[in-house]
C-alpha cells in the first residue's frame, strides 16, 4: 500500500490472478463479448438509480434522462462506455471490482479441465463479468461516482489485470460511471467505429437504455472539402425498448437469444423459452428461458435464484424467488407485472395474494413449456434432464398440486432397457404393463449396476416384469413423495412381503407350500440372526441368490438411511427382513447342516452377503471375512 492518503494500491485475492489468466486465455477466439459484459452492467446500474428514484428523486439530480454512451480513439487506442446510472462509492468499487473470487472460485477452478473449449463453457455460466475487459485491454481504468454524492464523491480504479490495482480520488462532475479500455496492441479493431457498432447491435439491441455512439461521418461532397462541417452528433445504436414489451411476431430468435445473455450472464444459447402477455385479473408478462446448461453452483444452497422483476418496464429487483418453486431454479427470465406496486419489496411480494396466482400460473407455464419439448423434441428433453432431472426430481415433495405434471416429466432408467440412461417416462412404463399387473415397481440402490443386479429383480426378470432402476441421491424420498402415478401405486420391491397380483393361484399355493416346507430351516436361522433381523421367511421372489434384505413397510429404506447417516442425522432404530431362497444350493447346504457352530457362521455369511448384494457395508467385515475364510477352509479339507 503507498503512504499517499489519496492513491493506494491494493491486491487481488490470490485466485484473482490465475481466474483472470484462464479467463483472457480461453475466451481469446470470443473477445467481443467483453463489451456485451460492460454494456450489461452500465444498463443494470441505470435500472438500480431507476429503482432508487422511486424511493427518492433527489439522486437523479435533476436528470432522469439515461443513456450509455460508447466513445473510441482510434489513435489513443481506447474505448470508452459511459453510463449514468447509479455509480460507485469508493468503497464499494474495492467491493466490487476488488474481489474477482467469489465463493466458489477454488471448486471452480478445480473443474477447469485445460481444454480451451470446455473451460470457456464453465467460465461462461462463472460469469465473467466486468473483468471480461481484460480480454481485449491491457489497463482498464474506471472512473465513477456515486449519485447523489456531489462531484468531490469521485473515485478512480487503474490495474493492468495483474496482481493488484490503484484506488484514488478525482472529482467527477456527472454521476455514473466511464469504463476506459487501453486496447492490446492485436485488439485495436475494438477501437474502430464500425466494428463495435456492429458489436453493440449484435448483443445489446434489447437493452432498454439507449446505447449512443456518434453518428458515422457525412462523406464530404466534391467541392466542398473546405467547407464548415457540422459537428457529429451522438445517435442510438440499439432499439432500445425492453424486449418482453414486443410482441412475439416482432422478436427474432437472436434477439431473444442475446436478451437471455444479457439477463443471465450466460454464454450459451438458451435451450428453449416462452413469452407471453397475460391479461385479465392480472396482468403480467413473463418471458421464462431453460438454459443449456446448469451453473457449476445449482447444488450450493444459497446460490441466486429466480427472475428479474419489473413493474410497469421499471426494473425492482433481481433474482425474485417469489415466482417460481424451488425445483424450478434452474429458469432464468423476467416478469413484468401491472399489478404490484413500485414500492414492493421481497417482504411484501411474500404476502401478496397476486404473487401467489403469477407463481402458480408462471409454474405451469413452465411445466408445460417442458411437457411440449419432451413431445417434440426428445434430444432437447434429454439434454434438459441430463442437466437439470435431478432438480426436477424434488418437485413432487415441494409442490404436491403439480405432482402428477412433474410425475410426467420424469425420466428414469429400467429394466426394459437395462442401460444407464434416464430415458423412460412412467407413461411409457404404463404403456408396457403386463395384463393384470396393478403397481408400478421400483428398486432403490446405491448405484445404477447395484440397482440392476440387484437379487430382488430376479422374480420380475423371470416373469419379463419392468422395474425402474433407480440410484440417484434423491430418488427414495422422490418415490416416497410421488406414491402414485396414472393411480397406479409406486412400489418398491425390496419392501414388504411380495405379492404379484400376476401370480397365479398354482404360484400361490406354491409360495405356501415353500413357507409351510421352510418352517424348521426359517426358525434354525432366526434364532442364529436374532440380533440383526426382525424376521425370516421364505420367498419365491429369488431365482439365483440364495438370500436377499427387505425392508418392512414401514420402515425407512436402505438407501434413505445410508443418506441420512451420511448426514449426519439420527436414524430410527430398524432391522431388515432376511428372505431366503430354499431352492438354492446354499440355503439346502444350509438345511442340511448339523454341526450347530457351523450353521451359526454359514447363516451368518448368508445375511451379510444379502447385506453387500444391495450395496451395503458391513458392521463387522473383519468377521465376515475369517467365517468365510473358514468355511473355504473347511470345504478344501472335506
Ligand atoms: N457500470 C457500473 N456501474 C455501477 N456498478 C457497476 C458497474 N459495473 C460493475 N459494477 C458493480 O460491480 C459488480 C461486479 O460486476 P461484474 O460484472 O464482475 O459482476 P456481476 O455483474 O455482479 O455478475 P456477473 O459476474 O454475473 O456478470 C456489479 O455487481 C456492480 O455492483
Amino acid at each position: 500500500m503507498t503512504a499517499d492518503a489519496k492513491s493506494e494500491t491494493l491486491g487481488f485475492q490470490t485466485e484473482a490472478k490465475q481466474l483472470l489468466q484462464l479467463m483472457i486465455h480461453s475466451l481469446y477466439s470470443n473477445q467481443e463479448i467483453f463489451l456485451r459484459e460492460l454494456i450489461s452492467n452500465a444498463s443494470d446500474a441505470i435500472d438500480k438509480l431507476r429503482f432508487a428514484a422511486l424511493a427518492d428523486d433527489s439522486v437523479l439530480e435533476g436528470q432522469g434522462e439515461f443513456t450509455i454512451q460508447v466513445d473510441v480513439d482510434k489513435d489513443a487506442g481506447t474505448l470508452t462506455i459511459t453510463d449514468n446510472g447509479i455509480g460507485m462509492t469508493r468503497d464499494e468499487v474495492i467491493e466490487n471490482l476488488g474481489t474477482i473470487a467469489k465463493s466458489g472460485t477454488a471448486a471452480f477452478l478445480e473443474n477447469l479441465t485445460g481444454d480451451q473449449q470446455k473451460d470457456s463453457q464453465l467460465i461462461g455460466q462463472f460469469g465473467v463479468g466486468f473483468y471480461s475487459a481484460f480480454i481485449v485491454a491491457d489497463k482498464v481504468r474506471v472512473h465513477t461516482r456515486k449519485s447523489g454524492e456531489g462531484a468531490d464523491g469521485g473515485v478512480v480504479w487503474e490495474s493492468s489485470g495483474e496482481a493488484d490495482f490503484t484506488i484514488s480520488e478525482q472529482p467527477r462532475e456527472q454521476r455514473g460511471t466511464a469504463i476506459t479500455l487501453y486496447l492490446k496492441d492485436d485488439c485495436s479493431d475494438f477501437a474502430d467505429e464500425w466494428r463495435v457498432r456492429s458489436v453493440i447491435k449484435k448483443y445489446s439491441d434489447h437493452i432498454s437504455v439507449p446505447v449512443m455512439m456518434l453518428e458515422p461521418e457525412k462523406p464530404v461532397p466534391e467541392g466542398e472539402e473546405d467547407a464548415e462541417t457540422a459537428p457529429r452528433e451522438y445517435e442510438a445504436v440499439n432499439e432500445a425498448t425492453a424486449l418482453w414489451t414486443r410482441s412475439r411476431s416482432e422478436v427474432s430468435d437472436e434477439e431473444y437469444k442475446a436478451f437471455y445473455q444479457h439477463i443471465s450472464h450466460d454464454f450459451q444459447d438458451p435451450l428453449s423459452w416462452s413469452h407471453n402477455r397475460v391479461e385479465g385479473k392480472l396482468e403480467y408478462t413473463s418471458l421464462l428461458y431453460l438454459p443449456a446448461k446448469a451453473p457449476f453452483d445449482m447444488w450450493q444452497r444459497d446460490t441466486a435464484r429466480g427472475l428479474k422483476l419489473y413493474v410497469q418496464r421499471t426494473f425492482i429487483m433481481d433474482d425474485a424467488e417469489q415466482f417460481l418453486p424451488l425445483y424450478l431454479r434452474f429458469v432464468k427470465g423476467v416478469i413484468d407485472s401491472n399489478d404490484l406496486p413500485l414500492n414492493v419489496s421481497r417482504e411484501i411480494l411474500q404476502q401478496d395474494g397476486a404473487v401467489d396466482s403469477m407463481r402458480s400460473a408462471i409454474t405451469k407455464r413452465v411445466l408445460d413449456m417442458l411437457a411440449k419439448m419432451a413431445k417434440s423434441s426428445a434430444d432437447d428433453y434429454a439434454a434438459f434432464w441430463s442437466e437439470f432431472g435431478q432438480v426436477l426430481k424434488e418437485g413432487p415433495a415441494e409442490d404436491f398440486a403439480n405432482k402428477e405434471k412433474v410425475a410426467g416429466l420424469l425420466r428414469f432408467a429400467t429394466t426394459h432397457t437395462d442401460t444407464e440412461a434416464q430415458d423412460q417416462s412412467l407413461a411409457d412404463y404404463v404403456e408396457r404393463m403386463q395384463e393384470g399387473q396393478d403397481a408400478i415397481y421400483y428398486v432403490v440402490a446405491e448405484n445404477f449396476n447395484t440397482a440392476k443386479h440387484s437379487p430382488h429383480l430376479e422374480v420380475f426378470r423371470k416373469k419379463g416384469i419392468e422395474v425402474l432402476l433407480l440410484s440417484d441421491r434423491v430418488d427414495d424420498w422422490l418415490m416416497n413423495h410421488l406414491q402414485s402415478f396414472d393411480d397406479k401405486p409406486l412400489k418398491d420391491v425390496a419392501r414388504g412381503a411380495l405379492e404379484l397380483a400376476s401370480d397365479s393361484e398354482e404360484e400361490k399355493a406354491e409360495q405356501e407350500k415353500l413357507e409351510k416346507d421352510s418352517e424348521d430351516l426359517v426358525a434354525r436361522i432366526q434364532t442364529v440372526l436374532e440380533a440383526k433381523v426382525q424376521e425370516v421367511r421364505a420367498t419365491a421372489r429369488l431365482t439365483e441368490s440364495p438370500a436377499c434384505l427387505v425392508v418392512g413397510d414401514y420402515d425407512m429404506g436402505a438407501q434413505m438411511k445410508r443418506i441420512m447417516e451420511a448426514a449426519g442425522q439420527a436414524v430410527p432404530e430398524s432391522k431388515p427382513i432376511l428372505e431366503i431362497n430354499p431352492s438354492h444350493p446354499l440355503i439346502q447346504m444350509l438345511d442340511g447342516e448339523s454341526d450347530e457352530d457351523r450353521f451359526a457362521d454359514l447363516a451368518t455369511v448368508v445375511f451379510d452377503q444379502a447385506s453387500l448384494a444391495e450395496g451395503g457395508t458391513l458392521s463387522d467385515p473383519a468377521a465376515y471375512v475369517s467365517k468365510l475364510n473358514k468355511l473355504l477352509l473347511q470345504l478344501a479339507g472335506s
